[in-house]
């Protein structure tokens, strides 16, 4: 059954708007299998392209979909460094400016304290991503699209809260699927009620809304806060979603389609190097098998193995792996697990 329709004509399968920062990363050498330590503690970094809609861009250009990045940088090295990454990988960058009165990409540092224990340290002042504004938004790109992928983290301050939801009602009227990727970062918001009023905007327009439990919770907070996942995924089908994923990290995720079915994936148990990067493994993968035509619940666990795949490498965006690699990994899993 085919749960989502995509115009076939269009030569990008998906533009990504929002956040994009840099990772700076705990070396780590897979062979030696480096220790967990705190920051203060670390010595060596490696830096990579970050931000969950950026590593999706990557994830979904190293499955062979056409992806475009819109979004706004740093005028220096760092900025560079993320469209130089961007064009190797295939991205579309011709929408990403640069920044004009000196504001920064967001620099994460991360602490990789055990398996089962991560954090982020963020830089993000004066930051550069959350300064695109609705200037930057071309009817004509957007037209070019069959998806856009929204960012939550878009929606936390102006200009890009309008820039966002400009991309948002221009996707609408050209026939652009709009997949609205909660993707909550506690650090760039307020208040929650802030978060719930433009969460909701977003939601109640979307063909696809991805998200945790707890992202949900805040989006529904004006609404009709502690609804269950059955909830949930109703009241947002009764406004535009033919898909609603609701994410419960180790215990599983179900994908809700309107029909009134729910399809539910356990993760590939791993021995994980940190806890984030998971999300955009998980989108990455399962908007390709959606891309694909695939039945859902072959997508939960494309997205499923992904995601275990990039919790146990020690990046967010380089290590994401090719559609073979992914296959792979289910067919080893497999054998080993039954
Ligand atoms: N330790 C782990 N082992 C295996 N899989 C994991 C682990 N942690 C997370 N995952 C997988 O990653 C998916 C997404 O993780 P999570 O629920 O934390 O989402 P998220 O908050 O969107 O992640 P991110 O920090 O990447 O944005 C989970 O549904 C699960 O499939
Ligand atoms: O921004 C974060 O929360 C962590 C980043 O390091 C990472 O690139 C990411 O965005 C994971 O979703």
């Amino acid at each position: 059954m085919e749960y989502i329709k995509f115009n076939e004509a269009r030569e990008l399968d998906l533009i990504l708007l929002g956040r994009v920062a840099i990772d700076f990363n705990p070396a780590y050498n897979e062979q030696v299998k480096e220790e967990f330590k705190p920051l203060k503690k670390v010595h060596m970094f490696e830096k990579f392209v970050g931000g969950s809609p950026a590593n999706i861009a990557v994830g979904v250009t190293r499955h062979g979909m056409k992806a475009g990045f819109l979004g706004k940088v740093s005028d220096d090295q760092f900025g560079e460094f993320v469209v130089d990454y961007f064009n190797e990988q295939g991205i579309d960058t011709s929408h990403i400016t640069k920044c004009k009165n000196g504001e920064k990409l967001g620099l994460t540092f991360t602490e990789m304290l055990s398996s089962s224990e991560s954090s982020i340290l963020m830089y993000r002042n004066c930051i550069a991503d959350l300064q695109l504004s609705v200037e930057d938004i071309d009817e004509e790109y957007i037209k070019k699209a069959k998806a856009i992928l929204i960012s939550g983290t878009a929606l936390a301050e102006s200009p890009s809260r309008e820039a966002a939801l400009k991309a948002v009602m221009l996707a609408k009227r050209n026939d652009v699927r709009i997949i609205f990727d909660i993707d909550y970062r506690a650090y760039n918001w307020k208040n929650t009620d802030e978060l719930s009023i433009y969460y909701s905007t977003v939601a109640k327009e979307a063909d696809i809304i991805m998200g945790s439990r707890e992202e949900f919770d805040l989006t529904e907070k004006l609404i009709k806060p502690g609804m269950t996942d059955e909830e949930s995924a109703a009241l947002w089908q009764g406004y535009h979603a033919a898909i609603v994923v609701i994410k419960h990290g180790m215990k599983g995720s179900t994908a809700y389609t309107r029909d009134g079915q729910s399809f539910s994936i356990k993760p590939f148990p791993v021995e994980a190097r940190k806890g984030f990067g998971g999300g955009d493994g998980y989108g990455s993968g399962f908007l390709y098998g959606l891309y694909q035509g695939w039945d859902i619940i072959d997508c939960l666990e494309f997205g499923s193995a992904e995601a275990s795949m990039m919790v146990k490498s020690n990046n967010c965006s380089d290590s994401l792996p090719t559609p073979e690699e992914v296959h792979a990994f289910i067919k080893e899993e497999k054998e080993k697990f039954g």
